[in-house]
């Protein structure tokens, strides 16, 4: 079996073969932290967190790293909005707050979101503030390589010249006579309007403690260069997958490539990109104000049923954000962890304790490795399900066994079981659970059996009360957790 995926820079289909053999190398963008995260941003990571899971489920050693993009103007507006009269942020943020403070707050802020949604945490995660040196002897290079230079007016900038790299625009195969200016700076000061900032010059207003000083006068970095510097400061020159969003194909993905190779670096081999969530159509964005953030989406559902919704879709399509659609994501969890719950309870724990160890089927296992092909895994996680649930319905135990030893690999791969919030199958709290419901149920069974129906539902009560649901059946009472 080979694992392939589609690589936005040759716009096809390739098979994976790793710089290093039995290691992989992944950096994707994170996020620039000057707001409040939305499903969008987090669809992004649960991507990248499904191609991890899955690089690492077919044996590589997989080093991922994720920035956070600390500086940039958008948070410093922010802050300089706290400081004025204009200040209408979200009722939370205190007034005056410093850039760097926003910027932390926002960063946890996406902490959260990821850790409750089961992300992974990367095995690291650069601030750009943290890595100025490694972003100037960037800047150093591709000027000593006539790739870049500075302003043609005092700014204090520092552009890449476009013109001087034949290659510009092969990310996103345009011509560069086709292309956008950047709006980054003056054009005044630039040789071409498409030139964009490597280092921005210090501007009167802005806070000192935004300004680091450089050979080419104070200032600060611009947003394409740090991704550069901080993927090859970890990953090396050449490293295996970049990935983001699909917006930030162009420019930042075409302006990190092309200086990245221009100072003489091989960069990333596969450029993988997730799609967009959009809202009625248009792409989920701060800007246009269409967000739904993690904690709305969560108080409609349980971070497992929104870690399936935002993770069901092929990476690369569309997800257009629905309400009805998380009550079907919802009725899916339902039927999976109904399942888990019914035959662990019967088989026990040992049989879900190391789902890491069971190997998914093969069916499930060829649509992932097909360019992480989710929605024809999760067909495969669904048929298991079904025949679990008729084999423990024939009594057929060792079938039961298989599909819920399957039924267990798949979710864990699928990061179903990271979730916070939830018990897990496995854990000390789900079968202290067990041993204290059962007690509860023996005694209810025995107060039935001396028709003392007012003890037998008052113990059904309280077990109501506490989320548990009883079920009356042929071989006596069966108990579940109430679920969304
Ligand atoms: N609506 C979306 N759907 C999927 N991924 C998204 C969406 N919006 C942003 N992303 C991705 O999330 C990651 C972090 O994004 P970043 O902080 O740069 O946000 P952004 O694009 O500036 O968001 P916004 O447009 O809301 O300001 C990037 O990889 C980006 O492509
Ligand atoms: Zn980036």
């Amino acid at each position: 079996m080979t694992l392939r995926f589609y690589d936005t820079a040759s716009a096809e289909v390739r098979d994976f073969v790793p710089l290093e053999a039995g290691k992989a190398s992944v950096y994707y963008c994170g996020a620039t932290v000057q707001g409040m995260p939305h499903v969008g941003h987090v669809r992004s990571a649960i991507a990248f967190d499904q191609l991890t899971r899955w690089l690492e489920y077919r044996g590589l050693r997989v080093t991922v790293v994720r920035n956070v993009t600390d500086i940039d103007d958008k948070i410093l507006a922010k802050s300089a909005l706290s400081f004025g009269p204009d200040w209408a942020e979200e009722a939370s943020a205190k007034a005056e707050e410093e850039w760097w403070a926003l910027a932390y707050r926002y960063e946890q802020e996406f902490e959260l979101a990821y850790d409750t949604l089961g992300v992974g945490r990367p095995s690291y995660e650069p601030r750009a503030t943290g890595h100025i040196p490694e972003m100037h002897a960037l800047i150093q290079r591709l000027i000593d390589r006539g790739h870049a230079y500075p302003a043609l007016d005092d700014s204090g900038d520092v552009y890449f010249d476009v013109r001087s790299w034949s290659k510009y625009g092969s990310l996103t195969r345009q011509n560069i006579d086709d292309m956008q200016g950047a709006e980054d700076a003056d054009p005044r000061g630039k040789r071409d309007a498409r030139d964009f900032a490597l280092w921005k010059g210090f501007k009167d207003g802005e806070p000192t403690t935004a300004s680091w000083v450089s050979p080419w006068g104070a200032g600060r970095p611009g947003w394409h260069l740090e991704c550069s510097a901080m993927a090859t400061k970890y990953l090396g020159s050449q490293f295996d997958i970049h990935g983001g969003g699909l917006d930030l194909r162009f420019p930042h993905h075409e302006n990190e490539m092309a200086q990245s190779q221009a100072a003489g670096d091989g960069f990333a081999n596969y450029w993988m990109h997730n799609g967009m969530v959009t809202y009625e159509g248009e792409k989920m964005s701060k800007s246009v104000g269409n967000t739904v953030s993690p904690a709305e989406m969560l108080e409609l559902a349980s971070p497992r049923v929104v870690r399936y919704y935002l993770g069901q879709a092929q990476y690369r399509s569309i997800l257009d954000y629905r309400p009805t659609s998380l009550q079907e994501a919802a009725a899916a969890v339902e039927r999976v962890y109904g399942f888990i719950a019914k035959a662990s309870k019967k088989f026990g724990g040992e049989f879900v304790a190391h789902p890491e160890s069971s190997p998914v089927p093969d069916g499930f296992g060829s649509a992932m490795d097909d360019d992480l092909n989710v929605p024809q895994a999760l067909g495969v996680l669904h048929e298991t399900v079904r025949a679990g649930n008729t084999a423990l319905a024939n009594g057929d135990d060792a079938g039961a066994q298989q599909a819920l030893q399957s039924v267990m690999a798949m979710t864990t791969v699928l990061g179903l079981n990271d979730v916070r919030g939830e018990v897990q199958e496995n854990s000390g709290t789900a079968q202290a659970l067990e041993v204290l419901v059962e007690a509860q149920l023996e005694a209810r069974a025995k107060a039935r059996a001396t028709k003392d129906w007012a003890a037998s539902d008052a113990i059904r009560d309280v077990l109501a009360a506490a989320g548990i649901v009883v079920e009356d059946g042929a071989d006596g009472a069966s108990w579940s957790l109430k679920r969304d």
